[in-house]
């Protein structure tokens, strides 16, 4: 059984959803290109809905010091994630500005990217492996897109890890057989339309994914 974040979540009616069907964690996004971006006053009236058990990711793509301070100081995160070109030198620094463990996700499309995993996972506490986007792609990660998940077999990181990227209730199974992926991350595959969630998707996926 895999633990399930659900990433991108802008209402409250599905946290509830995703809370109920048992997700881990959920997502909130700060990155205002994104269609599931949330702004700091939405954060700060959906934080508090997220029940106990279940931590709060604030997702960011290169973020700088102000935009950091700010989130930290007024939602009550639990997970900082950082999904863009961030080196170790930043994830070390961010950790230190913001108190909060963080996620560093990694793009991967072929052998040569999976170093990066073993680096980051020196500074980061938790590592993300995704999808590399596309270069012409407008998002570093919300794609919907996959990799090959035989790239991950028999490998080992010194942190604690999820597999994103373009899963679905009808592939994840497969994805965690495959990878044996500890947690899983979706935001695409439980949409009806770019940056509106399903309740019955959230559910089927997490259904799907334990
Ligand atoms: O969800 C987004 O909009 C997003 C924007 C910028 C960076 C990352 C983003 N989402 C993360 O991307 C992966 C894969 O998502 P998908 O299931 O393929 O849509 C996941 O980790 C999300 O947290």
């Amino acid at each position: 059984m895999s633990q399930v974040k659900i990433c991108g979540l802008r209402r409250p009616e599905h946290i509830s959803a995703a809370a109920e069907a048992g997700a881990r964690y959920v997502g909130l996004v700060f990155f205002p290109n994104s269609p599931r971006a949330v702004s700091v006053d939405e954060a700060v009236m959906l934080a508090p809905l997220v029940p106990v058990g279940v931590a709060r990711v604030g997702l960011f793509v290169d973020p700088d010091d102000a935009l950091l301070d700010e989130v930290v100081a007024r939602v009550p995160l639990d997970v900082i994630q950082l999904h863009g070109s961030e080196s170790p030198d930043r994830v070390a620094a961010v950790k230190a500005l913001t108190g909060l463990p963080v996620m560093k996700a990694v793009g991967l499309s072929d052998a040569s990217d999976l170093p990066a995993l073993t680096d980051y996972g020196l500074v980061a506490d938790m590592l993300l492996v995704d999808a590399k986007p596309p270069r012409d792609a407008d998002l570093p990660g919300g794609n919907g897109l996959s990799f090959d998940w035989r790239l991950l077999v028999g490998r080992k990181w010194l942190r604690p890890w999820m597999l994103a990227g373009g899963l679905t209730a009808q592939n994840v199974a497969e994805a965690i057989r495959l990878t044996g992926a500890p947690a899983v991350d979706v935001s695409s595959g439980v949409e009806a339309e770019p940056g509106l969630k399903d309740e019955g998707l959230i559910r089927a996926f997490i259904a799907a994914a334990s």
